[in-house]
């Protein structure tokens, strides 16, 4: 990997704020960010990748990147993939920065950020697209990228290899893709009109599972869900996300509150870190039929490994951008498969769907082989300035079939949205 004397890590920033995408009981005006990483090889072939953020610190991250960019920079791809596990611990154990994490806060993002452009400039000089680098590697190889490290008392590396039984129903995906519930349509800043005009649409383009945000005040979210419940009718799925909003008991009794629209998971209901307050709502929920689902700021495996092992949430939501990378994420996508608990990814955030699709397409593929209560998440912002934007055909997924992880933003859309330096920015600061 080469510098070539120009800066690789960029502060993209989209200010969704502006129309209250993206907001939620915690996170009221989040502007849609990426630290953005493009990677040099001497042959001239380069691979992005990207962390996402809410807008304000994300030159921490690039500064964190910068950091990390010792490790990379003068490596081969072909160095870097013969051992990609060691590459992994080398970016997350380094003897001074990992004092930073250990594998989680900012520097786990930013090991994020640097490893997806690594799997981006793999999987285009194989000329795939990632997914599908991961369904033609042997499980040998699979395995060899992923740091066992603190997971052997649940996952060894000869049950992950059983697990991995090859590729099986790749052309089901090909035809049908992989099954997608939205969350644009209820955004918790969003008015009644707009969240009933969102959801009358989405279910005209065939949309059958929303996800509403809650958390902020009772009364009112009785009334969305109410109105929501009506607009979707009986049927379809509907899921609430809290965003780490409550307490342990607060949360019981709150979503018990929610239960008469029945809720298919209730979403960050308190502290991401709280493994047995999980456990204990997931146990008080259970009689109402409603399941925990969390992950999106689960910065790590280890953290998995423990929410599995304490029956402490019924769905896993992986993120591309808060574990590290693939590598990591194919960690969890195995501890899930051995508890049976479904894999339902997190994609709320700019380039998350982009990312996240490849995973869940190898998941079903490679490990799980099954769509019972799994579905991938979509929200409906930014896809434009993406080079190759996520498909999405009758609430699925589609394989993506350009070379690499998906990850490339338009070359116009970083410059007008470099923070502070863009147009729009630049625009914005002057009025
Ligand atoms: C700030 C973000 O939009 C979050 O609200 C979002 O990631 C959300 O939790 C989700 O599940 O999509
Ligand atoms: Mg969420």
């Amino acid at each position: 990997m080469t510098e070539g004397g120009r800066r690789i890590n960029l502060d993209v920033r989209f200010p969704t704020s502006l129309e209250q995408h993206g907001s939620d009981a915690m996170h009221t005006d989040p502007d849609y960010s990426a630290a953005y990483v493009v990677l040099h090889t001497a042959c001239g072939l380069r691979g992005f990748g990207l962390t996402f953020t809410l807008g304000k610190g994300t030159e921490i991250v690039v500064l964190a990147v910068e950091a990390l960019a010792d490790l990379v920079v003068g490596k081969s791809l072909q160095d870097i993939v013969k051992d990609f596990r060691g590459f992994y611990r080398l970016l997350t154990s380094d003897g001074q920065m990992r004092w930073l994490g250990p594998e989680k806060g900012v520097i786990q993002l930013a090991t994020a950020a640097v490893l997806n452009a690594v799997w981006d400039l793999w999987a285009r000089a194989e000329g795939k697209p990632l997914w599908k680098l991961l369904v033609d590697m042997d499980p040998e190889q699979i395995v060899s990228c992923v740091d066992f490290r603190y997971i052997t008392d649940v996952l060894t590396e000869k049950e992950a290899l059983d697990i991995l039984v090859g590729a099986q129903e790749e052309d089901r995906m090909m035809k049908e893709g992989y099954p997608a519930y939205t969350t644009s349509c209820a955004w918790l800043g969003y008015s009644d009109q707009q969240l009933k005009q969102l959801c009358t649409d989405a279910l005209k383009s065939g949309w059958t599972k929303f996800k509403v945000k809650v958390g902020a005040n009772l009364d009112d979210d009785i009334h969305r869900c109410r109105l929501i419940r009506q607009t979707i009718g009986p049927n379809n799925t509907l899921m609430i996300d809290a965003n780490q909003r409550w307490d342990v008991a607060e949360a019981i009794s709150w979503v018990t509150s929610l239960s008469e629209f029945k809720p298919l998971w209730i979403e960050e209901p308190t502290s991401p870190d709280d493994i047995l307050g999980h456990a204990a709502i997931s146990k008080a929920l259970a009689p109402l039929g409603i399941g925990v689902a969390t992950g999106e700021q689960c910065a790590n495996r280890v953290m998995f490994k423990q929410f599995l092992q304490a029956s402490a949430l019924q769905f896993v939501q992986i993120d591309s951008c808060r574990l590290g990378s693939v590598n990591e994420n194919l960690a969890v996508l195995l501890m899930a498969h051995k508890f049976q608990v479904p894999v339902c990814p997190h994609a709320g955030g700019v380039g998350l769907c982009e990312l996240v699709q490849h995973l869940i397409l190898f998941d079903y593929i490679c490990v799980s082989a099954s769509l019972s209560n799994r579905m991938c998440e979509y929200v409906d912002h930014l896809h434009e300035h993406f080079t190759s934007p996520v498909v999405i055909q009758n609430a699925h997924y589609m394989p993506p079939k350009d070379p690499g992880y998906s990850c490339e933003m338009l070359e116009s859309s970083v410059q007008r949205h470099q923070y502070p330096e863009g147009d729009t920015w630049k625009l914005l600061m002057n009025k």
